[in-house]
């Protein structure tokens, strides 16, 4: 029966880069028996006697573990050989000799020897010889010579000067020397001298590498126990131990040399040839006895690394350990004879075939283990395979709906960013808007602030006319005076038609009511029969138009002149046609007779006059009332009566002045009325009938009368709306493409001092050029050429003459009252535009004769002209009065 002489026990050093274990390429599997080491293409187990973690065990506890039973058999009397062996690195030194922290397995084993307290057979005391051999390029030196000096190093091949070198003869080293002796501590100091001795080199895998193999032969005296410990020297190639030069490759050549040769020992020891190579190596032939005794025991220990670096030169040392684990050690009795020896070589090879069987059966047992971990392996490879596919199939999903997602997103967020430009967009052309607006010299703004500087500058005159109004006023009572006088003198009336005519009267007497309506003045137009409960009765106004007598003619005389200041004009009985700031003439006694009406007829309806002489002006008075237009010459100094003809036949009234005075005493009054007429326009007064379209108390703004109506501020926006320039005005008209008829009132442009006379309405298109305009115009006007046209009543902008042919009639204003109806005004070469410009007026009021054109128009059709004249039939009319159905009459001077 054979034996296994050979124990394989692993040891595993700490990471040279002092990493943990994690990184580790080596794992101590099986409770201590297996080792695995990993690498990039898998692992490999590895089942050993074995294996010992040096950071886990030390050397000692290592020591006991492995060696000690060993030892204990060498103190017996057995053999033992403990070869370190591994690649260059591995710390195969450091587990034979230890470091100064700790003592190695060389003098543990040593001190065990000689202090164990067991007793030693052949006697009690245990005496322990020991050489030290070291072999070199195959050579070998005793390191324990007494001439030996310290080592030169390693450059020389040649036998190391000054060190005996020996003979190898029958597997020992002849003449070796040897100390002796029962202290450990003076044996362990003489190892411990020489093994410093050994041939070192610095190398790229070892600072202080080994070049030698270095043995420690212990003799046990008395009970014969021999242990030899090895430290081989590391296997290496030159590339990786950085050798340079022939000498260094030779070096490494030699030592891979004994290295090698042991290896092959091992493996055919194990693989049961004949035919053992010891001869090979100093080192082989020095261990022949250690495999080929009978009961010698072979310990060896492989160092490893777990640098995953060092896995190749790993896996080479562990399979030379596990092939070592296989030798099996045959009976070696020698053969007494032939009989004998056959018997016995026939029980070795079947031993041998045994031992071949169970290597088989492990190996299948191995195979089929591998098998299955194969067969888990695929599986799982399989399985990893299918999640692989699912995996890329979400994986492909995922990224369409993340391109999908991606395209919404990027839709919405264009769809955003659109309305957030378009909303920008906007917000910069309101704003655009807003500041062309602001620079615009056009605009209103500009327009309003300037025509609000006009206001101030108004409201500084209206301060300067108030005092010239207190002024009047005490001329007014002076002359109030001197009337009464006159009229107490005076008990003949006048007597005329009441049903026919109306009683016009100015009151200037300071009446009960002016004291409540302080700053506010009014005129007071009565029939001289009505009382104060008749006043204002619009049946009155049906007086004015038709005479009880049938005559188509109004009388109007002079009751009595009294002052009635502050008494505001919604409470004072008017007429329809509402008040008319006639100037009347001063009467006197003989003067105020009633008018004798007579039919229309010229020769024998003229009414008589009242006072033939002094008669020194005339008006023509033009009114409408019911859609008939009526006029009326009246002379200046006394209205006496007013004829209504239709137009174009102007019946004459006559009259007559008493004397001189009447005169001056009118050129007072008209100014009283003129000024007072003004300060009517001031009071804002609403007409009879018409409800109150502002509230007189708004107007007063700090304590100033704002000279702005709502209707004028209606008139100013209309104005500052309408196209300031010819070209914008241009611009506005060619955008239209309406060719409707419209109706073109024609009026004279409005001056300062009067209002703009009305000279006809044309219909024609609106297409039609304001040239061809002209042309329709000039057939009622006395100068067809004489004049332009402006862009609004009362100092608009003039129109060039060369532009007419390219305005169109749309281009004019619209009328304020009818929106139907353009309004073209004409300004005479005489008008100057300086004059009727806002900002130049001298007055602040807006004269009366403004409101014509804020009035209805009267229809030509309707017209009607009233001639005031006085007594005289030859004198010359001396100013027109327009009176329109809206009860507004106006006064224009000649
Ligand atoms: N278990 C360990 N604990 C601490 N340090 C160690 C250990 N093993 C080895 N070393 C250290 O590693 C280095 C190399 O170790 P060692 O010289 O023993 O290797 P080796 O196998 O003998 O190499 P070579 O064959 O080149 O001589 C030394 O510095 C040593 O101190």
């Amino acid at each position: 029966m054979g034996s296994h002489p050979v124990e394989v026990v692993g040891r595993i050093r700490g990471h040279p880069d002092g990493k943990g274990e994690q990184s580790s390429a080596l794992s101590v599997l099986a409770g201590g028996k297996s080792v695995r080491l990993r690498c990039d293409q898998g692992y490999r187990d590895f089942v050993l006697d074995g294996v010992s973690v040096a950071e886990e065990e030390n050397l000692r506890a290592f020591y006991a573990k492995y060696v000690e039973a060993r030892v204990d058999d060498v103190r017996a009397g057995g053999r033992c050989t403990v070869m370190m062996y591994g690649p260059t690195g591995a710390g195969k030194s450091h587990t034979m000799f230890g470091s100064s922290k700790e003592a190695g397995v060389a003098y543990l084993a040593l001190h065990q020897i000689m202090k164990s307290k067991l007793p030693v057979p052949h006697g009690n005391r245990t005496n322990v010889t020991a050489n030290v051999l070291e072999i070199y390029n195959e050579e070998v030196y005793d390191l324990l010579a007494s001439n030996c000096v310290a080592s030169p190093g390693p450059k020389s091949l040649k036998p190391i000067p000054g060190r005996a070198r020996l003979e190898v003869r029958g597997g020992k080293a002849k003449n070796a020397t040897f100390i002796s002796g029962e202290d450990p501590s003076k044996l362990v100091n003489e190892i411990a001298n020489v093994e410093k001795r050994r041939v070192v080199k610095s190398t790229n895998c070892n600072s202080r590498s080994s070049r030698s193999h270095c043995m420690v032969v212990l003799n046990v005296s008395g009970a014969g126990g021999k242990l030899i410990l090895v430290d081989m020297a590391g296997s290496e190639n030159s590339d990786q131990a950085g050798s340079i030069g022939s000498e260094a490759k030779i070096q490494t050549g030699k030592i891979n040399q004994g290295n090698g040769a042991l290896r092959r020992v091992v493996e055919c020891i194990a693989n049961g040839d004949p035919y053992i190579p010891y001869r090979d190596s100093k080192l082989t032939m020095l261990l022949q006895d250690s495999f080929e005794e009978d009961g010698a025991k072979i310990l060896m220990i492989l160092c490893a690394s777990p640098d995953s670096r060092d896995a190749y030169k790993t896996i080479c040392t562990l399979e030379y350990g596990a092939k070592a684990k296989c030798i099996v050690r045959l009976p070696s009795s020698p053969p007494k004879d032939r009989a004998t020896f056959a018997d016995g070589m026939e029980a070795v090879l079947l031993a041998r075939l045994r031992h071949k069987d169970e290597c088989i059966e492990r190996l299948r047992q191995e195979y089929d283990q591998k098998e299955r971990e194969r067969l888990e392996i695929a599986q799982k490879l399989i399985q990893r395979e299918e999640d692989l596919k699912v995996l890329t199939l979400r994986t492909e999903k995922m990224e369409e709906e993340k391109v999908k997602r991606f395209a919404e997103l990027q839709g919405e967020m264009e769809r955003m960013m659109k309305e957030k430009a378009d909303e920008l967009r906007r917000e910069m052309e309101l704003e655009l808007q807003l500041q062309v607006h602001k620079i615009c010299p056009e605009n209103g703004q500009y327009r309003l602030a300037e025509l609000e500087k006009v206001i101030q500058d108004q409201r500084q005159e209206i301060a300067v006319l108030h005092l010239r109004a207190e002024r009047a006023e005490s001329q007014v009572q002076e002359f109030l005076q001197a009337s009464s006088q006159a009229w107490a003198e005076s008990n003949d009336i006048v007597d005329m038609d009441l049903s026919n005519s109306i009683c016009m009267s100015r009151d200037f007497t300071n009446g009960s009511t002016a004291d409540d309506r302080a700053g506010d003045s009014s005129v007071v137009l009565e029939t001289p029969a009505s009382t104060d409960n008749e006043r204002g009765q619009e049946d009155q106004s049906d007086k004015y138009d038709t005479p009880k007598d049938g005559v188509n003619r109004n009388l109007f005389a002079l009751d009595k002149v009294h002052s009635e200041v502050e008494v505001p004009w919604s409470e004072i009985g008017l007429f329809k046609t509402g008040w008319l700031p006639i100037i009347p003439e001063e009467a006197d006694e003989e003067a105020l007779k009633p008018v004798e009406t007579s039919s229309g007829d010229t020769g024998e309806d003229t009414p008589q006059p009242l006072c033939p002489s002094n008669l020194e002006k005339k008006f023509e008075l033009q009114f409408e009332d019911k859609g008939k237009i009526s006029s009326a010459e009246v002379s200046v100094g006394r209205i006496e009566a007013v004829a209504v003809s239709p137009v174009g036949t102007k019946s004459t009234i006559d009259h007559c002045t008493s004397h001189e005075r009447v005169a001056s005493r009118k050129a007072r009054i008209e100014n009283i009325f003129l000024l007072c007429g003004n300060h009517r326009e001031l009071a804002k007064s609403p007409r009879r009938g018409d409800a109150p379209s502002w509230d007189t108390t708004s107007d007063i703004q700090d304590g100033h009368l704002s000279p702005f109506r709502p209707r004028d501020r209606d008139s100013l926006k209309a104005v500052l709306d309408f196209p300031s320039t010819p070209e914008a005005l241009h611009a506005a008209t060619t955008i239209s493409n309406d060719n409707s008829d419209t109706e073109v009132y024609v009026k004279w442009e409005s001056t300062k001092m009067a209002a703009g006379k009305p000279i006809c309405s044309v219909r024609v298109s609106s297409s039609t050029s304001l040239a061809d305009l002209r042309t329709k115009i000039g057939l009622h006007v006395i100068s067809p050429s004489d004049f332009s046209f402006s862009l609004g009543d009362f100092g608009g902008a003039p129109i060039d003459r060369a532009a007419e042919n390219a305005l169109l009639v749309r281009s004019l204003p619209l009328h304020e009252n009818n929106p139907n109806w353009r309004l073209a005004c004409l300004r005479t070469s005489a008008t100057s535009p300086a004059r009727s410009s806002p900002s130049s007026r001298s007055t602040p009021f807006k004269p009366v004769e403004n409101r014509a054109t804020s009035t209805s128009p009267p229809s030509a059709s309707s017209n009607k002209l009233v001639e005031v004249r006085g007594g005289e039939e030859n004198i010359a009319p001396v100013a027109e009065i327009d009176v329109l159905s809206r009860g507004a009459v106006f006064f224009c001077k000649h």
